[in-house]
This record gives structure tokens, sequence and C-alpha cells, in this order.
């Protein structure tokens, strides 16, 4: 297989709070092959956005990436050696501010958010903004760029784009304003867009529209994407192959049709069940039972045992790798389940987990175990 476009090797973000060290990313590992859409799939808080966010050298004070590895076409966003009095050090190789700011953000690697209006400038045309950013980015002449910004608006779909060019965001819908974000994304036709739920505050008939616009482009341009969202249904309709994030971690990977049809781990099942479908009434679907723990203080082990409904007594214990379970379609699925053979570890023999007791008002005592 080629060499991938991103790669991502063992990434730790985290956050140095008052309250304690947040683990937000803590050793993700997966890559982005060119012109593929990989999925980053997960609750609220599982680390979705921090790890976005690392691969551009974006996460702020108090936030850090503490380890691990990002390379994007051979060169290094990130990496650590040590140095000669023993401490971890920046390599030497890594891309510098400026060639991150100047080189990297925009014009290979682009980002496109879930709020338009937070990229967006109230105060200035949308037209505007975009011949500006076109204009800063690939250093064309102000007409040409205007050129350039009213045809992206009308290739991603924007009707009458050299009137529209001079209205304001609030004068554009939710859908809308996500495609001008699309088009500024393309503009500098970056080889990796990351977008982090762009659709997710849209209403499901749009989401769909913008979901077809992304994969026709997708499929034009070449680009590839990262596509981060909390969403199984979305991941169905345009991602390649998937990640699905737990509490900083990767615990399953695949192909999106192995991950649907030969689900590996519990929590993927879970979401997947979570999920309303065509075939299941909104009376059937099954919500993932408990909340996620703090990234903070996460559970030892499989830091989904408090919640699995597989769990057992080694699930305690036991930290899972996301280690292969099988091939599928020329590619690894991982999972990071003790329950699977390769893991050895006695699973089988090891005694279920109860299920922590529920404690129900007017039991007194009721909570306690037996
Ligand atoms: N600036 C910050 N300071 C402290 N903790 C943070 C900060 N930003 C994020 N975190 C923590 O990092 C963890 C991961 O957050 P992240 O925003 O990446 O989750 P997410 O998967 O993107 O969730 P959502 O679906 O809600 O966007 C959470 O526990 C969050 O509280
Ligand atoms: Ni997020």
């Amino acid at each position: 297989m080629a060499e991938p476009l991103l790669r991502v090797e063992n990434l730790k973000t985290q956050f140095f709070t008052d309250a304690g060290t947040v683990r937000a990313v803590d050793g993700i590992s997966f890559e982005v092959h060119e012109g593929e859409i990989v999925g980053l799939v997960g609750e609220s808080g599982a680390g979705k956005s921090v790890a976005s966010m690392s691969l551009l050298r974006l996460v702020e004070s108090p936030g850090e990436i503490v380890g691990g590895e990002i390379t994007y076409k051979g060169e290094t966003i990130f990496g650590l050696e040590e140095g000669p009095d023993g401490d971890l050090r920046e390599r030497e190789d890594m891309l510098s501010n400026v060639e991150m700011r100047d080189r990297i953000r925009g014009n290979e690697i682009a980002v496109i958010f879930q709020d338009p209006m937070e990229s967006l400038n109230p105060v200035f045309t949308v037209g505007g903004q975009l011949r500006e950013f076109i204009e800063l980015n690939r250093g064309l002449g102000k007409d040409e760029a205007r050129q350039e910004a009213i045809q992206m608006l009308r290739e991603v779909g924007i009707p009458d784009p050299a009137e529209r060019y001079h209205e304001y965001p609030h004068q554009f819908s939710g859908g809308m304003r996500q495609r001008v974000l699309i088009a500024m994304a393309l503009a500098c036709e970056p080889n990796l867009i990351i977008a982090d739920e762009p659709t997710t505050a849209l209403d499901v008939t749009v989401e769909g529209q913008i979901l077809e616009l992304v994969d026709d482009l997708q499929e034009k341009y070449d680009t590839s994407f990262i596509w981060v969202t909390h969403d199984m249904g979305v991941v169905a309709e345009i991602c390649d192959r998937v990640n699905v994030m737990y509490l900083g971690e990767i615990i399953e990977q695949a192909p999106v049709d192995e991950l649907f049809h030969a689900t590996k781990h519990p929590y993927t099942t879970a979401l997947l069940n979570s999920m309303p479908r065509p075939d299941r009434t909104v009376e059937e679907l099954e919500p993932i039972e408990g909340v996620m723990p703090e990234a903070i203080t996460p559970p030892s082990g499989c830091r989904f045992h408090p919640r699995c409904p597989d769990a057992r007594e080694v699930c305690k214990r036991v930290h899972p790798d996301n280690e292969v379970i099988e091939h599928a379609a020329g590619y690894p699925h991982r999972a990071a389940c003790v329950k699977h053979d390769v893991f050895d570890v006695g699973y089988d023999e090891s005694v279920p987990l109860e299920k922590e007791p529920q404690v129900t008002a007017g039991t007194p005592g009721g909570g306690e175990e037996q």
C-alpha cells in the first residue's frame, strides 16, 4: 500500500488544569490515505476535536501535545526525541510554527468547523471574505480572486453566486453558510480537509445535501477528509474507513462496511444500537447506558468496562491495546477488547462483572454490594 498522506502514531494531548491532568487524547494511532474519507466518531468528550486540533498544532494552553508523532507527506508535524539531558524535546526536523502557518494550514490541511459564524466575520460580505482568503493564500490579484471566489461559491451549490457574493453571513441560511466554509476550505486546493462536525447543527435534509456535495467534491478534487462526528448515520453515508474513539483512545478501526457488519468492540455495538435506522422505530433505540467518565480519572483496565455489557473481571485489570483482529478489504480491522482471542488474557475463564447496583429511592441501603 502507498505511503499514507497522514500518519498519526501514539498521539497524546493533555490539558493541565487545576482539577488535574485531562488525558483528552491518550495514545491514538491512525492513517489517512490519498483520496479517502476517514471518520473519527464517538460521544461528546471522546477527544475528537482535541485530536483534530492537535493535527494542525492548534492546541492552546493549558493544553499541550505531550507525545507521539504526526507525519504529513513525510514531513514531521510533531515529533519528540530524547535530548542529551534525558528529557524529551521537539525533534529538529519538526516543522516550525511559521511553516505550519504559511505552508501547511489552509494550503495543505484545511479545517471546517461546526459553527460557520465562528469562522465568518459578520461585518464583511461573504464574497469579500472568500476573495480576501484566496488573495492572501494563493497570491492572486483582487479581480482574479473575485472571479475565483464566485466560481467557488457556484461550485459548492450557492445559487446566483455573483449576486450572493455581496451578501452578509446573516443573510445566508445555516446550510448555505456551511457551504461557504466548504468553499473556503477548498479554495487553496488542500490535500486534506479536517471537518469537525460541520453538519451537526443542520437539519437532516440539509445535512444530507451537504454530505452529497462533499462526496462529489471529494471525487472531483481527490481531497482526503477526516470527518469528525458523533453520528454513525453520517459515518455510513460518507466514510471509507472509521476510527471509533472512547475516552481519548481509538477502540476500533475498520473499513466502514466491516465496522457495521463485523463489529468487534462492544462500545461500537452500543453506538450502532443507539443510532436511528430505517428498520427501527424510535422506541426501539437503545441509548448507551451510563455516561462517559471524566478524562481526568479514567477507569482502570478497559475504560469502557463500567458500561460494557460484556465486561468480565479481567476487563477491570487489563488495558487492551487496539490490536489487529483480522484483515478486511486490504486494511486491518483493529479493536481494543480482550474478548478477542489475540489478547489471550483469560477472558473466557474470567467472571462476568455484576452490573453496578442501582440505588433506588425508597429502598434504604439498596445500593450496597452483596
Ligand atoms: N481547553 C480545555 N481545557 C480543559 N479540558 C479540555 C479543554 N478542551 C477540551 N478538554 C477536554 O478534553 C476532552 C476531549 O474533548 P473534545 O472537545 O476533544 O471532545 P469531542 O469528542 O470533540 O466532544 P464533542 O462531541 O462534544 O465535540 C474532554 O474531556 C474535554 O473536557
Ligand atoms: Ni468536538
